[in-house]
């Protein structure tokens, strides 16, 4: 909303995708256009003028050949409903509150039938395979939503003025057509009803988050305007930024109301954000930044900290951040990696310790160098590594007799007592052996740093005690080793990608923050878990019961690619990170393309070889030159990925590998293992080698026999992994093989 004097000026998101195609000089004119408004609606040059009939809709001079459309909610309150040539007719058009939502809708009927018969298939043929005949209608085709009522459609909240149009579509791409000009709810709903959800799925999964939770008025334009179902600008700079940003910054000015919803609440203990890839869990985790940020007192401190996996993605978000706020809510935050604050506070404890952190696979090539020197081979590396991390330092077990009662949830195969011994000796030993190397793993920095903070945490609530008990006095304080006063570190903690931080991680960051409304606000996606780390929440003390909440509509990828990543998962089930199970219901897209393609090939070398080909075959079709940083393709191992690198580069196609810090910059397609590919997204991707002895790697098949939980375990990471590389893709996702297909693929084959 954006203010002068006492005119109010808003944008709604639906006119803000009209002004997307809309020339640049129109969207100078617009920009000036909102500011003369603002000054003073009646200004003659802006030959503001009511429509005919009784319509709350007034048309506004942009330029000589552009009129904004407006409806009015008040006396002085303006909404831009849609941005026209003058050519253009105004006489169908509709608007009202949808009585589900209680959010303003507004449909231009003539632009949405024209936009029905203009629909081609989107179909686009597969560079390497044959052209396909052009898909023409069925002659007497069966209208599509011959199935449901008026009544029904309307309980779903589908916009009532649309219906009549509903009822003559009979292709999908007439429904696509539809879908674009149509409100949010009637596309969601709409595509539901189509992929066969059943009726009262719809209602549940699609319509009812985004129901207004009181009875709606129909005629409270004002109310309506402020409900999170409107979606528009909310400032000058939002609107400026919608008009210059474009597609890419949509995020930053339009949330959907389930996702404005999320932001914006009070919670009165620690949140929890889910929902599948794409639906916009970290936007959510960057405004709900901003949003407690707006909420503090004035100030110069950083109480808010935004965490993440790893550097990475910690390096992304503070380039969204910056891009959402600027310096100034930058200065507010701090964006940190979450081993990294774990370092910083070990560090702040042990100033002269000069360790060196080893990562998983260093460790596990340090245990069987151990292993070896021992002459010890009944044990392997990777087992005796997981039942350190996992069950010793992730539940903290500090001496031999605790380890001995510890439980063993989900490690698979028993250990009974004598074994359990031997564990304990061969860990003591690592242990040893690393303090001797000078070395540490991230794991045993993880829960130093959570011991340390859990300690201070201890301190600062005798503190606290102590003046209660003492009727308030403020004198009563303590130093921290730094030579300030003892307090917590942080007053709200944001975490991104959740599911994968470590039991101490959450220990560590539990402690950093008191106990209160809008302590710790996660956002994650347990079907994308891609390490070890499973975690009950509640038993590291955060109790997210009841603060528990889902996003379902995908904004990266299309319809076609969402439907095969959701086969690739199959029917395994996965948990909500406080030991209860969670699934994918609800999850849906808007967005719609080809069907991803599927590509056997004889063996690696001739798959390479067909990779190339793909790639060349887009560069000689696309009608728009597709940038090769717009490319990926994953591949199961480093060593598939610089083989592959080299066949490309023998065909002229530059490849970078990226590596742990991310891509660097230069031209060319981004070659990487699956972990690479962990919150990126891409137009393009292609997913190399998802052959059965890759994906999973034989050693997690050959578990199968010997420990079958823990192959359950490893499958279902390999399956997460295959999953998000999957979901990386916007546009187009193409797998590859050869040999035997994955099993992960099987549903996708058959
Ligand atoms: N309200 C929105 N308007 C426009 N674009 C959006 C919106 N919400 C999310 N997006 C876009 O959708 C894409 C996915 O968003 P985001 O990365 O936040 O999803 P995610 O749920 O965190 O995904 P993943 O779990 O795969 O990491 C991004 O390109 C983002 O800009």
């Amino acid at each position: 909303m954006t203010k002068t004097g006492c005119v109010t000026l808003r944008l709604l998101d639906k006119a803000d995708k009209e002004i997307l195609r809309l020339p640049r000089t129109v969207k100078g004119a617009l920009f000036d256009f909102q500011h003369k408004f603002k000054d003073n609606p009646r200004t003659p040059g802006l030959k503001l003028k009511q429509l005919k009939g009784d319509s709350r809709i007034w048309s506004a001079r942009i330029n000589d050949e552009y009129r904004a459309l407006l409806l009015r909610l008040a006396e002085d309150d303006w909404l831009i409903v849609s941005v026209k040539h003058r050519k253009e007719v105004y006489d169908r058009l509709s608007y009202g509150i949808n009585h589900v939502t209680g959010g303003i809708e507004y449909v231009d009927l003539q632009v949405v039938e024209d936009s029905i018969l203009r629909r081609i298939p989107p179909q686009e043929p597969s560079p390497t395979a044959p052209a396909a005949p052009a898909e023409a209608p069925p002659p007497s085709a069966q209208p599509l939503f011959t199935a449901w009522s008026d009544a029904q459609l309307s309980e779903l909240g589908v916009a009532e003025p649309l219906v009549p149009v509903i009822r003559t579509l009979t292709t999908e791409e007439q429904l696509l057509g539809l879908i674009e000009y149509a409100p949010q709810l009637t596309s969601e709903v709409l595509l539901a009803l189509h992929d066969g959800k059943p009726f009262d799925e719809v209602r549940d999964e699609v319509t009812a988050p985004v129901a207004a939770p009181e009875p709606v008025d129909t005629e409270d334009f004002r109310t309506a305007a402020e409900r999170p179902a409107t979606v528009v600008t909310t400032s000058d700079d939002a609107l400026r930024e919608a008009l210059e940003a474009g597609d890419f910054g949509r995020w930053k000015v339009f949330l959907h109301p389930a996702q404005s919803k999320l932001v914006e609440r009070r919670y009165s203990g620690p949140a929890r954000v889910g929902g599948g890839p794409g639906t916009g869990k970290t936007i959510v985790a960057l405004h709900r930044v901003r949003h407690l940020v707006s909420q503090l007192p004035p100030g110069h401190t950083k109480p808010v900290l935004l965490t993440t996996y790893n550097k990475n993605l910690a390096a992304d978000l503070r380039s969204r951040l910056l891009e959402l706020g600027g310096e100034q809510l930058l200065a507010r935050v701090e964006v940190s990696h979450v081993d990294q604050l774990a370092l910083r506070v070990v560090r702040e404890a042990e100033p002269g310790s000069r360790k060196h952190t080893i990562d998983d696979s260093q460790a596990v090539r340090e245990w069987r160098a151990m292993l070896d020197e021992l002459d010890e081979s009944g044990w392997d590396a990777e087992f005796l590594h997981d039942e350190w991390t996992q069950v010793i330092l992730g539940q903290a077990v500090g001496t031999r007799t605790d380890y001995f009662r510890a439980r063993r949830a989900g490690r698979g195969k028993n250990v009974g007592r004598s074994e359990r011994a031997a564990i304990w000796q061969l860990t003591e030993r690592f242990t040893q052996r690393l303090d001797r190397l000078g070395r540490q793993t991230w794991d045993q920095v993880a829960e130093r740093a959570a011991r340390l903070e859990i300690g201070r945490e201890q301190r600062i609530r005798a503190i606290e005690r102590q003046r209660e008990e003492s009727g308030g006095l403020d004198n009563i304080h303590l130093q921290d080793g730094s030579g300030g006063w003892l307090h917590y570190r942080y007053r709200h903690i944001v975490v991104d990608e959740a599911q994968d931080l470590r039991p101490a991680h959450w220990k560590m960051l539990r402690a950093m923050t008191a106990r209160d409304a809008d302590d710790l606000f996660l956002v994650g996606d347990t079907h994308q878990r891609i390490y070890k780390n499973q975690v009950t929440l509640g038993s590291l003390g955060i109790n997210i019961r009841g603060r528990s909440a889902k996003l379902s509509l995908s904004y990266r990828t299309t319809r076609q690619i969402l439907r095969s990543a959701l086969e690739v998962l199959g029917e395994e089930t996965y948990d909500d990170l406080d030991g209860s199970s969670e699934t994918l219901a609800g999850y849906r897209s808007v967005l719609s393309g080809g069907t991803p393609g599927l590509h056997p090939c004889s063996d690696w070398q001739s798959e390479r070889e067909a990779i190339a080909a793909h790639i060349l075959a887009w560069d000689a079709h696309s009608d728009e030159r597709i940038t090769h940083e717009q490319i990926a393709i994953c591949v199961p191992t480093n060593h598939m990925a610089r083989e592959l690198g080299s066949t490309l580069g023998e065909h002229g196609v530059r490849a970078l590998e990226i590596g742990a810090d991310g891509a660097r910059g230069e031209p060319g397609i981004h070659i990487g293992t699956m972990f690479r590919f962990k919150g990126l997204e891409y137009q393009r991707m292609i997913i190399a080698g998802v052959s059965d002895g890759l994906i999973p790697r034989e050693q997690v098949n050959q578990l199968r026999q010997t420990d079958p939980a823990r192959y359950r375990r490893e499958a279902q990471r390999a399956r997460s992994l295959l999953f998000v590389a999957a979901t990386r893709a916007r546009d187009s996702l193409d797998v590859f093989w050869h040999g035997t297909p994955s099993p992960f693929l099987r549903r996708l084959l058959s």
